[in-house]
């Protein structure tokens, strides 16, 4: 047990010392409380003593007032540091999870459920802020009032003190079994929670496929038996929590019932004044109060152990850079030495080897699958390769810490993310200390600023999660005004290009030519007029690089280029005859 202390305020972090402020404050309350006992006891040595004076009941009266000032003092500062230390050590904890998940190979998260990375930052920290301060708090607390009134006692008569003492570490053994049992079951109740955030992550995350295909039935089903495996998880733990509890007051009860009965009998023997044996009459119903009030708290401090192991799972995972430094390249060559990749057991790339010169464009093309993200993640080590090396500015990029690595990258994912934010705040996220002008600069040269100016709150419209409230084509443009802006003299665009509309796409395309001038460009592209202007063309297939030159050479050549040259020219053509109806000149 007082393991799962030291734990706990290891894991508190900064906020240990308001934590330790805020236990002092309602221990001093729990003091002041029992003044109130004091008053009690100089009215009774009074009546039994028959010396009452007129300043008797006026002494009782001022300890009353100063114990219920006091207590209502303290537990006002107590609640006071309770809050500040519980929402800040758990904001904490989110920033220093959130900056952690910045640092971890991405195969961590294919490895890790969405859903149970959520749980930990939103239902395993809530409990940590919503039950941390009550069971530490009032358990401890608990604990030293009835030590203290046990102490007290055992002045007066060192039988009774002996009794409450003994009826107190029975209490804890009892607890010792109760602590035990929720050892046992506190990590199925928390896989149950993570699961339940998983199914319900999933069914609205699945919300259009659901209604598409009338599947309601079968999501409601995987919800509804994830709902009831919860509710299950929490009513065993309950089941298994109540005789324990049960037990622990029986104990205090007949604890207290055999200090009474005992101090009668001493009484009636000669071996207790009558004063005494009020004065335990009086402190057998207060002597475990506190201690009876924190017992069902003892049941959840496994509980709160069991958040910490989910919290500590993420914070130990492996950083990437730990061997890396702060690198400053003398130039933005890019290179690939014999390099195999594999996602877990499956091999994507194959022994792949190529340099990309700074300032030169290459784009990447090959069939579906055939690895080309996967190339361009490399670069930026979102993963670690299998073996060979890939370099930057002839450094290993495991040789950089990620920072001063991402530094030298913009990119621009096929799955945009847009973040529920601002639309200025989405822009300027590689760069935060842009300006307004300098976002609009960007949002202009992204063809994104007439859409964004259109609408009600203009920059600060607020778009929602993953950019939903935007349509695809926007959220293209968005996530290529936010790399224009991060001006990194590396940009990767990864299919860029994909959902902006026909009247859109020269415009663009000049856009990002102007700003890509004279840096090194990485293009997954499937225009045919981007790559053929590519200075290096790189062929995939099946993970291997089959082919690569320029359009012409690669055109010569026959194969996988030239099957492809022609699929896309034939759709390019489709698209032109469906623009020219449209009557829009555009030019390809
Ligand atoms: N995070 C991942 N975990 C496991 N497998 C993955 C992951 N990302 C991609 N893959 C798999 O790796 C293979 C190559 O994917 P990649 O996205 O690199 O191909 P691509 O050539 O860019 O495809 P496309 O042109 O369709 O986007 C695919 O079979 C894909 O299913």
């Amino acid at each position: 047990m007082f393991d799962a202390y030291k734990r706990f305020f290891r894991f508190a972090g900064e906020q240990k010392g308001t934590w330790y402020k805020g236990m002092a404050f309602e221990l001093l309350r729990s003091i002041f409380e029992a003044l109130q006992f004091a008053a009690l006891l100089i009215v009774l040595r009074a009546l039994v003593e028959q010396n009452m004076t007129g300043a008797t009941p006026w002494m009782a009266f001022g300890i009353m007032t100063v114990s219920v000032a006091g207590a209502a003092l303290c537990w006002y500062l107590a609640h006071n540091s309770e809050g500040h230390a519980d929402y800040c050590m758990c904001a904490e904890k989110r920033i220093h999870i959130g900056e952690r998940m910045k640092y971890m190979p991405m195969g961590y998260f294919n490895a890790q459920s969405l859903g149970s990375l959520t749980a930990v930052a939103t239902s395993t920290m809530e409990d940590l802020e919503s039950m941390s301060f009550a069971v530490i708090a009032r358990t401890v607390v608990g604990m030293i009032r009835t030590t203290i009134f046990s102490l007290a006692v055992l002045c007066f008569d060192w039988r009774i003190g002996l009794i409450f003492l003994l009826g107190m570490l029975l209490f804890l053994w009892v607890n010792s079994l109760l602590l035990k049992k929720s050892r046992e079951l506190s990590p199925g109740r928390l896989a149950a929670q993570t699961r339940l955030v998983d199914a319900v992550l999933e069914y609205i995350q699945g919300m259009s496929v659901v209604r598409a295909f009338h599947g309601d039935k079968a999501a409601n089903q995987t919800l509804n038996r994830t709902i009831e495996e919860t509710e299950q998880q929490n009513f065993k733990l309950e089941r298994k929590r109540i005789p324990y509890n049960v037990l622990e007051q029986i104990v205090l009860r007949v604890t207290a019932v055999v200090a009474i009965l005992l101090s009668i009998w001493f009484f009636l023997q000669g071996s207790m004044t009558l004063f005494a044996c009020l004065m335990v009459v009086v402190s057998a119903f207060l002597v475990y109060s506190e201690l009876e009030s924190a017992g069902e708290m003892f049941f959840m401090l496994p509980m709160i152990d069991a958040s910490i192991d989910r919290v500590e799972e993420i914070d130990c995972a492996p950083r990437m850079d730990e061997g890396g430094s702060v690198q400053t390249p003398k130039h933005c060559d890019i290179s690939f030495e014999h390099v195999d990749f594999s996602y877990g057991e499956r091999k994507i790339i194959r022994d792949v080897s190529f340099t990309i010169p700074e300032g030169t464009t290459t784009a990447i093309v090959g069939p579906s699958g055939s690895g080309k993200t996967t190339l361009t993640s490399l670069m930026a080590r979102f993963w670690d390769v299998d073996s060979g090396t890939v370099k930057l500015g002839g450094i290993n990029v495991k040789d950089y810490a990620l920072d001063s690595l991402m530094r030298n990258f913009s990119m621009v994912f096929q799955r945009v993310y847009l973040f529920n934010d601002s639309i200025e705040n989405n822009i300027k996220f590689g760069k935060p200390d842009a300006t307004h002008e300098e976002v609009v600069a960007a949002a202009k040269a992204a063809r994104c600023h007439d859409f964004i100016t259109a609408l009600p709150d203009g920059y600060d419209t607020i778009i929602g999660e993953s950019g939903a409230t935007i349509s695809g084509g926007e959220r293209q443009r968005l996530s290529i005004a936010r790399a224009m802006l991060k001006d990194a003299p590396i940009i990767i665009l990864d299919e860029a290009t994909a959902n902006v509309d026909p009247e859109n796409e020269v415009e663009l395309q000049e856009a990002v030519k102007a700003l890509t001038a004279g840096k090194t460009l990485v293009m997954i592209a499937h225009r045919m007029k981007t790559v053929q202007e590519a200075d290096q063309i790189l062929v995939l297939d099946q993970g291997r690089i089959v082919q690569r030159g320029r359009h012409a050479e690669l055109m010569k050549q026959g194969g996988i280029y030239a099957d492809f040259v022609c699929s896309r020219s034939s759709a390019e053509s489709w698209r032109i005859a469906g623009r020219k109806s449209r009557e829009v000149k555009a030019e390809i």
